[in-house]
């Protein structure tokens, strides 16, 4: 609890390992998802989202102009009416559905984990956070880089939701962001990445981080992650708790919102991005300046 405290303070990421996710199930999943990547364009448009769906599951890939150069496959819960799979290879389904319920049982795992580095009231982040409807999961594909001065594959940004599982093969490539320098998070056999997002820094009002990260794109391969989102209900009213404010004597650092209005305003980010990437809305929208700077 002392190192994760720590790691969650400092850097808002850490590694785990013997996380009860079965090697052999990631792996599986791995060699499936490069299996559908590898198919041709008009194969993968056929699990893509009808236009106009409410959210984004199925097959996408990211608009050209966009600096972000990567294709994904996202779903939400097993059963979920929103879920499109591609038929083929015939195991990718089940396969993701048991990697969302094996990721979704660690990432509980940890949220009760980090429930307790708080010092928060025992069960309190799992009885704030019941709904697990909101979660999702995404299998990512980077293209390989063929030139340094372009190698992005996902631009810096900070997760939005409450804790991120991350399992990156072994072309690495995902890097945080610690004072002022990108430090790569090397890829480890059977290692899950954990980062804290935006919701737990404004619970905690900024006791634990939501770091800045970003994926660059190996030279000459391709890249290929899963990427699982423990979510918070769009409901939920987050702002910084009593304990880290008014109990401790500490101004809080940001205002209350409704989950969900950040949540879209973020997908807003994505879907008609601004003129320049500084305009895209963060966890900074919400942040209190303080009066000493008028
Ligand atoms: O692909 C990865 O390793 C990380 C992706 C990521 O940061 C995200 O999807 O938010
Ligand atoms: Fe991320």
């Amino acid at each position: 609890m002392e190192i994760i405290t720590q790691a969650c303070s400092d850097y808002g990421f850490f590694q785990v390992v013997n996380h009860g996710v079965p090697l052999n199930l990631l792996h599986k999943a791995l060699e499936l998802s490069r299996i559908f990547f590898e198919y041709p364009s008009e194969e993968k448009l056929k699990s893509s989202p009808p236009s106009g769906a409410p959210v984004p599951a199925g097959y996408r890939t990211q608009p050209q102009n966009s600096p972000d150069k990567n294709e994904y496959l996202l779903m939400f819960p097993p059963g979920s009416s929103f879920n499109i799979f591609p038929h083929n290879p015939p195991q990718l389904k089940q396969t993701l559905e048991d990697l969302f319920a094996q990721f979704s049982k660690t990432a509980m795992l940890v949220e009760s984990i980090v429930n307790n580095c708080l010092n928060l009231p025992p069960k309190f982040l799992q009885e704030f956070n019941h709904d697990r409807s909101w979660d999702f999961m995404v299998a990512l594909r980077y293209f390989p880089a063929t030139d340094e001065t372009d190698n992005n594959g996902l631009t810096q940004h900070e997760d939005g939701n409450c804790i991120t599982l991350v399992f990156q093969d072994e072309a690495g490539g995902l890097q945080v962001r610690k004072d002022g320098e990108w430090i790569p998070v090397i890829p480890s056999q059977g290692t899950l990445v954990v980062n804290v997002g935006d919701a737990i820094q404004v619970l905690s009002n900024k006791k634990f981080k939501s770091a800045t990260h970003r994926v660059v794109r190996p030279m000459g391969r391709s890249r290929h992650s899963f990427v699982f989102f423990h979510n918070l209900e769009g409901d939920k009213w987050v702002e910084p708790l009593p304990q880290f404010t008014k109990d401790v004597g500490e101004p809080p650092i940001y205002r209350g919102f409704q989950y969900k209005e950040y949540q879209d305003l973020r997908v807003k980010n994505k879907t008609h991005p601004p003129a320049s990437p500084d305009d895209e809305i963060r966890i900074t929208h919400y942040q209190i300046t303080p009066s000493n700077s008028y």
